[in-house]
């Protein structure tokens, strides 16, 4: 079925959404600067005392898993206690799930406060169902996403979208997979590279939340900023030689494609 999406619409921005972001330091700066070329603003601001006059200000938050440490575990907790106060817009980023105990406890105290959006890798997100996973550390693995382990992975996510009916699941891979209690849509865009350079998934989850923080309902934030995303990155690989510039070009298509009709290569289905 025809996804009920008007890409169109989504870029440019008009509210200059600002992005609490919450994150590891491996990818911060790409971030920061992908919010800045698709028209939001960021702030990577992870000290609690700072949250009761911040929170005043934002328009949505990302909680992102990748590097953990016990000053770490406190800033996404605490900040997560105050999204469902203020009932900001809130992606959480399960980055790594499966890798530890104590990452697997913070990511379920995460998702247990009803985030907007939760996402991972199909990898991570397999082991947050309980199913087998072939994931290594923060990356996905090509063994979890074929047809069966796909369908295998809607079918869990539905599941846990009934103890979760206020969120919306991505996984992402080659495709990616949006649940949640009403609705499953499959996005077919991008291209292997993708997975070659760090902080793809990262980048991403951020777009969502400012897409959130625009006013985007979550499968329209989260369609829109993978779909925005992938065809950036078809459009890098026309365009570079080697992965550092490939990485170059997807981020520098952020600011570019969305003055061309990139809504028209949007590939993706509603189940
Ligand atoms: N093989 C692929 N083909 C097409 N698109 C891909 C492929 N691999 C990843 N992508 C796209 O790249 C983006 C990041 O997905 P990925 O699953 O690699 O995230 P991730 O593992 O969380 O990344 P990171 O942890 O490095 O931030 C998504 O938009 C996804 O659709
Ligand atoms: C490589 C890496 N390690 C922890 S976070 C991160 C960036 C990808 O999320
Ligand atoms: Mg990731």
């Amino acid at each position: 079925m025809k996804m009920n999406i008007d890409f169109s619409k989504i870029f440019p921005l008009e509210n200059a959404p600002l992005v609490q972001c919450i994150t590891n330091e491996i990818t911060c700066e790409s971030m920061a600067n992908a919010l800045l070329y698709i028209g939001a603003k960021p702030i990577m601001a992870d000290d609690p005392r700072e949250f009761s006059q911040l929170f005043e200000k934002t328009s949505a938050l990302l909680l992102n898993l990748g590097h953990l440490s016990e000053q770490r575990q406190e800033s996404l907790l605490a900040a997560s206690s105050y999204a469902t106060r203020t009932r900001k817009p809130t992606v959480v980023d399960l980055v790594g799930y499966g890798v530890s105990d104590i990452r697997n406890q913070i990511g379920v105290s995460l998702v247990e406060t009803h985030p907007t959006v939760v996402k991972g890798n199909i990898s991570e997100l397999r082991h947050f169902c309980g199913l087998p996973s072939q994931g290594r550390g923060v990356d996905s693995s090509m063994w979890d996403q074929g047809e069966d382990n796909l369908n295998e992975l809607i079918d869990a996510l539905q599941e846990i979208g009934g103890i979760y009916p206020a969120t919306t699941f991505l996984a992402t891979g080659q495709k990616d997979l949006v649940v949640n209690q009403k609705q499953v849509i499959v996005l077919n865009n991008g291209v292997d590279e993708l997975d070659r350079f760090t902080g793809t998934g990262d980048i991403v989850g951020a777009i969502i939340a400012a897409l959130l923080g625009e006013g985007h309902g979550s499968t329209e934030a989260i369609a829109g900023a993978v779909s925005y995303f992938n065809i950036c990155g078809e459009k890098a690989k026309q365009l570079s030689f080697g992965l550092a510039d490939f990485r170059q070009q997807t981020l520098n298509q952020l600011s570019l494609q969305m003055s061309e009709k990139w809504y028209e290569q949007v590939k993706g289905w509603e189940k």
